[in-house]
């Protein structure tokens, strides 16, 4: 475990001038009668990256997933509270989900790429939308441009998605998202099935992406969440006395440099100093 100045090092700076893309006010989430995590309230800026850490159960990637409304897949889910989405509650009647998925992406913890080609993978959400096949070839190639994978595969476009590395595997799921051009990309720890080197590729790619598009992580890891992000929410688990069950809570939002050198709660530098989680 390294100490707090080797992890706060790289911490990447926020810009507080920056625009609002989500706010969550008073967010809670329920499996049936469980409440996995409540009352989360914090804000998401345009183009940064934001970190979600604590340990495991705390309900980060419940939370995630509220954030374009995929815990409406799962029976039984109920998001209490606001996901404002520019100002726009996220949970009202009017909105399709669909779109809010077209608009918030996700990368998932183990990659997925479908059993097509590397081509078709990426090709699959716009020409679901409907894009003109003239226009394909050019949205592959800019997507696995920026996913960092074009020259890898570049003279292999038409062999299968599977027969690729983990790593490469990742990026071809990042290119498959970003292809069909949304705002926000979520990611649940999207580097935990990589090796090292793998995850090196997809953290340096990140703060790429962070230029055209807002990213929000769920990490275990969390040096990584200081290299790759600018604003970190610390979640922690309280445990009811009355049903001994455990429901998540955020401890802290700030800075990212903050929660890792000068925390505010007890809690965020016991976990981020490795006494606890
Ligand atoms: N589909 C589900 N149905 C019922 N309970 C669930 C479901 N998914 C998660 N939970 C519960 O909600 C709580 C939060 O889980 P979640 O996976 O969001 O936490 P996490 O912080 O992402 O954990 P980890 O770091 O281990 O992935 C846990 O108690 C978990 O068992």
């Amino acid at each position: 475990m390294h100490g707090l100045g080797d992890i706060a090092g790289s911490a990447r700076a926020s810009d507080p001038s920056q625009e609002t893309v989500f706010e969550l006010t008073d967010v809670s989430v329920h499996y049936g009668s469980f409440r996995a995590v409540r009352d989360v309230n914090f804000g998401v800026v345009k183009n940064e990256i934001t970190a979600l850490i604590g340990p495991s159960g705390c309900g980060k990637s419940t939370l995630l997933r509220s954030l374009n409304r995929m815990n409406d897949l799962i029976p039984g889910a109920r998001v209490e509270g606001t996901v404002a989405y520019h100002g726009e509650n996220l949970y009202e009647d009017d909105i399709d989900p669909v779109e809010v998925r077209r608009r918030i992406g996700m990368v998932f913890q183990k990659p997925n790429p479908f059993p097509k080609s590397i081509f078709d993978n990426v090709a699959f959400g716009p020409k679901l939308q409907g894009t003109p096949k003239s226009e394909l070839e050019a949205i592959v190639e800019d997507s696995l441009r920026k996913a960092a994978l074009w020259d890898e595969v570049k003279d292999d476009l038409k062999k299968s998605g599977l027969a690729l590395s983990g790593g490469q595997q990742q990026r071809l799921c990042i290119a498959r998202t970003i292809a069909v051009e949304p705002e926000v990309v979520l990611m649940d720890e999207p580097c935990s099935a990589l090796d090292p080197i793998a995850t090196a590729k997809i953290e340096e790619l990140m703060e790429g992406l962070a230029e055209q598009f807002t990213i929000i992580i769920v990490t275990h890891n969390m040096q990584q969440a200081a290299r790759v992000s600018h604003r970190t929410a610390f979640f922690s688990t309280e445990v009811s006395e009355v049903s001994d069950t455990r429901t998540g809570v955020l401890v802290e939002f700030d800075d990212t440099a903050k929660i890792f050198t000068t925390p505010a709660d007890e809690r965020t530098e016991h976990y981020v100093t490795g006494r606890f989680g």
